[in-house]
């Protein structure tokens, strides 16, 4: 991205002028702003509000902008929203799929498992319906505290959404992990879709034989088939869940892409980074920690001011922590060329992201057996 003229964002607060002071973070309406803006919906065309509103010479209206200039969508009275969670082994092409649902990038993709470690929220608008996507870390058998606790999350958010898609990748056989989980999810009051994910990697009749296989697995809802790479089916996949959504009026303003707080997709894009090419050294050892965020113009909570000779650039420092010595060799590379490239592709998505200029300051640190210490990972917001 290039130029000043894009530093209004959705991302970040509502400080598209210079000289509305102290802007807020994005706020998320509360049930009564909620109500009064389902009341506040009628006669209001989405076109005559959003983006734009914090733009224009007078103030956005405000019956229905929120801090971002973002709005409730008006709606229909059969109009349904709600949670859908996406669950399945590591792998199994989840975070592929939300992105493809939502259409845009919110979830970490790797080729290595267990990359997703905060559930990450995205919102599928549509004409007839909300979806709120919840991605959650892959479902697996502990083996380290870590594990325990990321069960314990996806159990936690499972037990508290209207519909579950259960992913299983049409090109691997079924196994004792998608048992596992088949078993585990059976007991939810959500009804269940399986999602026979990565369609496009098999023949059809490697996908009929799936698709077979799948329905005996369990007491499904629906079985749906998409690829998220090619971008099939991921619309009849979204009428599905939306068929299984309670009438509500929209819960999130339009143009919300997720709510995750800013500095997990910071960490997300950097651990994103960090892994490229070196996912075999560094399997889960990883782990990044957004040390601080500061804004030179001033305007974002917790800033510390202008920073000298920063321009408008966000100040992101970030760490990299790893298990051993010989980790942080392998991050930070022969003269630091690895951490130099790291550093450049994540500033890069942080970039985008925020729709800002960055300067990026990572380190790297050893923190020997976070993953089983119970205070390394509450420090690390586990
Ligand atoms: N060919 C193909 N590959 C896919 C598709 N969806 C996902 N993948 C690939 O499968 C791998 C895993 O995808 P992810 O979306 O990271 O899987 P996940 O279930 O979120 O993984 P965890 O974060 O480990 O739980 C990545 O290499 C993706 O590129 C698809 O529709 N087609």
């Amino acid at each position: 991205m290039t130029g000043q003229s894009t530093e209004n964002d959705n991302a970040e607060p509502a400080d598209s002028t210079e000289s509305t002071g102290p802007a807020e973070p994005i706020r998320f309406p509360s049930d009564a702003e909620l109500m009064a803006g389902e009341n506040a919906l009628t006669g209001i065309r989405p076109t005559d509000v959003g983006a734009e509103g914090t733009d224009g010479e007078g103030p956005a209206p405000e019956t229905t902008g929120d801090a971002a200039g973002l709005s409730l969508p008006a709606c229909p009275e059969s109009f349904r929203a709600g949670f859908a969670c996406l669950i399945g082994r590591p792998n199994a092409g989840k975070s592929t799929l939300t992105n493809a649902l939502v259409g845009t990038k919110v979830a970490i993709m790797s080729d290595r498992p267990q990359t997703t470690r905060h559930n990450v929220r995205g919102v599928v608008h549509r004409g007839d319906a909300q979806i709120v996507l919840v991605d959650t870390p892959g479902m697996h058998r502990p083996r380290t505290l870590l594990g325990k606790r990321l069960n314990d999350l996806v159990r936690e958010t499972l037990t508290d959404v209207d519909v579950i898609a259960f992913c299983i990748p049409a090109n691997e056989r079924i196994g004792p992990g998608d048992r596992f989980i088949a078993r585990d999810i059976a007991e939810l009051r959500a009804p269940v879709v399986a999602v026979v994910t990565k369609a496009d990697t098999v023949g059809r009749e490697a996908l009929a034989s799936q698709l077979l296989a799948v329905d005996q697995l369990g007491d499904w809802a629906d079985i749906v088939p998409v690829s998220a790479a090619r971008g099939e089916q991921i619309d009849v996949l979204a009428d599905v869940l939306a068929g299984h959504l309670p009438p509500s009026p929209p819960l999130y303003p339009t143009g919300e892409i997720t709510d995750e707080p800013r500095d997990i997709m910071i960490a997300e894009l950097v651990r994103e980074a960090a892994l490229e090419g070196v996912r075999d050294e560094l399997p889960h050892s990883l782990a990044v920690i957004v040390d601080e965020v500061m804004d030179p113009r001033g305007t974002t909570p917790g800033s510390l001011g202008p920073v000298k000779g920063a321009g408008n650039r966000m100040q992101v420092r970030v760490s990299l922590v790893v298990e051993r010595d010989s980790q942080k060799a392998i991050v930070i590379g022969k003269g630091g060329a690895r951490l130099k490239e790291i550093g450049v592709r994540a500033r890069r998505g942080i970039e985008d992201y925020l729709r800002r200029k960055v300067y990026l300051d990572l380190h790297v640190r050893t923190a020997k057996d976070w993953q089983s210490d119970p205070k390394a990972l509450a420090k690390l917001g586990f």
